[in-house]
């Protein structure tokens, strides 16, 4: 278990560019099983997690050349499918969320797709029907393995059809998508997620050959095709660090420039963190977060106090509300979160009331800051990253505390931030990594 030890109270200043982000990353590579031609991929975060799904395909044998620091070749013309009932693969795909997407391409071009019961955040239930029985609509044949908790789907062939999805579940639509992609006539999936990386996901797959309608809406029409291409695909930067980063930026009282945020593809995240008081620029396509000493969050029109919850897209993405609770905690002025997506994804704020902040957790789901308006700051402490977002998070409260912290089990940060230490460094922090 890795540890970064930080000294916070100190400013940043300058600017940050974005990593690609985690979770188109994890899409778009698993839609390289389509086809047997090469595709291209760039912007790809040199993260954990990316990383980890990566070394699955090249042990399914996808022939993986990287020709620069962030773009990779990807070549799956020559797979090897037995891997799929290897011990090793229970292994190894189940150290991920992201590998249960490559289910769907697997069944759609190979007529079978197995999976362990994949990781990720232990931040509640995370299930796992959606993907299933879209699969098994499409006309697959569904088994579980309850003792070795694996999953397997088998298809002589897929046949287009009409569903309705049970939730928007974000990697649920990605693998059906691509699973219907090469089915016979037409599906329409309606209650689909549509977030800009799936709308990216889509976009990749018709420059492929797919005949994917409706990109963007909760409503896609796909098309089966026969046979998918090579193509060349970027992947945008990642809202969750550009988020990460405003608050970094607001919680130090700093000055930084986020460059290039795609910011039309943000949707409702630049106007939640104005909502706790953060000024934020456009300027064309970077976000200025000038320096602050004060914030203060609004209140509803009818001076009701604000509540800040989630919701699947263009709702407010449940993976940055770790970060608005922690940045509430120095705001003028009182919130209510309401992590409604996810059970367990507000325990760390334990952490944060040790470290002085007024939190109340008032169950499971909610909770609710009392900001201190930097009258008294955080007090540094001792923690342990619980997941990857309560992992920024507290980073981002040792950064603005008194005192010298430290942080254990940061592989959890790791998983979706790149290099976040040296980048921090660069722009003023006093951060430090012991292996
Ligand atoms: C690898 C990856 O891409 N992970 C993301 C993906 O996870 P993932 O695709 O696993 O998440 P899902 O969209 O399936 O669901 C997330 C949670 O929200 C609940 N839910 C979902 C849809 C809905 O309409 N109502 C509802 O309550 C689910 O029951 C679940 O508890 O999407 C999540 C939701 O944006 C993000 O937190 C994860 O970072
Ligand atoms: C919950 C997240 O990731 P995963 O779905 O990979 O666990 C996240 O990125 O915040």
């Amino acid at each position: 278990m890795a540890t970064f030890v930080i000294e916070g109270g100190h400013k940043l200043s300058g600017d940050i560019t974005p990593q690609g982000a985690k979770n188109e990353a994890l899409q778009v590579i698993c839609a390289v099983l389509l086809t047997k031609d090469k595709v291209t991929i760039s912007n790809i975060p040199d993260i954990r997690d990316v990383n980890k799904l990566i070394y699955i395909l090249s042990e399914l044998g996808v022939k993986i050349e990287k020709i620069k620091s962030d773009t990779y070749t990807f070549q799956a013309d020559d797979l090897n499918l037995k891997y799929l009932e290897s011990e090793k693969f229970k292994q190894d795909g189940s150290s991920l969320r992201g590998s249960i997407m490559i289910v769907g391409p697997l069944l759609a071009r190979f007529g079978k797709g197995y999976i362990p019961r994949p990781g990720g955040d232990k931040i509640g239930r995370r299930r796992l029907d959606t993907h299933f029985e879209g699969f098994i609509k499409l006309g697959a044949k569904f088994r579980y393995n309850k003792d070795e908790k694996f999953y397997g789907v088998e298809a002589d062939y897929l046949t287009g059809t009409n569903m309705l999805l049970d939730e928007a579940s974000v990697t649920g639509t990605a693998n059906i998508v691509m699973a219907a992609v090469m089915a016979k006539g037409i599906t329409t999936i309606y209650n689909a997620a549509c977030e800009p990386y799936l709308q990216q996901l889509c976009k990749m797959l018709n420059s492929m050959g797919a005949k994917i309608r409706g990109v963007g809406s909760n409503l896609l029409i796909i098309e089966g095709v026969e046979i998918l291409s090579g193509c060349s695909h970027r992947i945008l930067p990642d809202m969750i660090e550009i988020g990460s980063w405003i608050g970094m930026a607001a919680m130090t009282k700093s000055s930084i420039t986020i460059k290039n945020v795609s910011w039309d593809d943000l949707g409702l995240i630049p106007r939640v963190f104005q909502k706790i008081g953060i000024n934020l620029e456009r300027k064309g396509d970077d976000i200025f977060i000038p320096e602050q000493d004060s914030y203060e969050i609004q209140n509803f029109i009818d001076g009701s106090i604000l509540t800040i919850s989630d919701a699947p897209w263009p709702g407010f993405t449940p993976d940055l509300l770790s970060i608005i609770l922690v940045v509430a905690t120095q705001a003028k002025g009182s919130v209510l979160i309401h992590q409604k997506m996810f059970e367990s994804r507000l325990f760390f704020v334990d952490k944060l009331i040790d470290m002085g902040a007024k939190v109340i957790l008032c169950d499971p789901h909610r909770a609710t800051v009392i900001g201190m308006n930097h009258e008294s700051s955080l007090k540094a402490t001792t923690m342990t990253s619980p997941d990857i977002r309560a992992g920024i998070s507290l980073l981002i409260a040792a950064l603005s505390a008194k005192g010298t912290s430290t942080i254990h089990n940061i592989e959890q940060i790791d998983r979706g931030y790149q290099n976040i230490d040296t980048r921090l460094r660069a722009i003023g922090a006093k951060i430090t990594r012991i292996e």
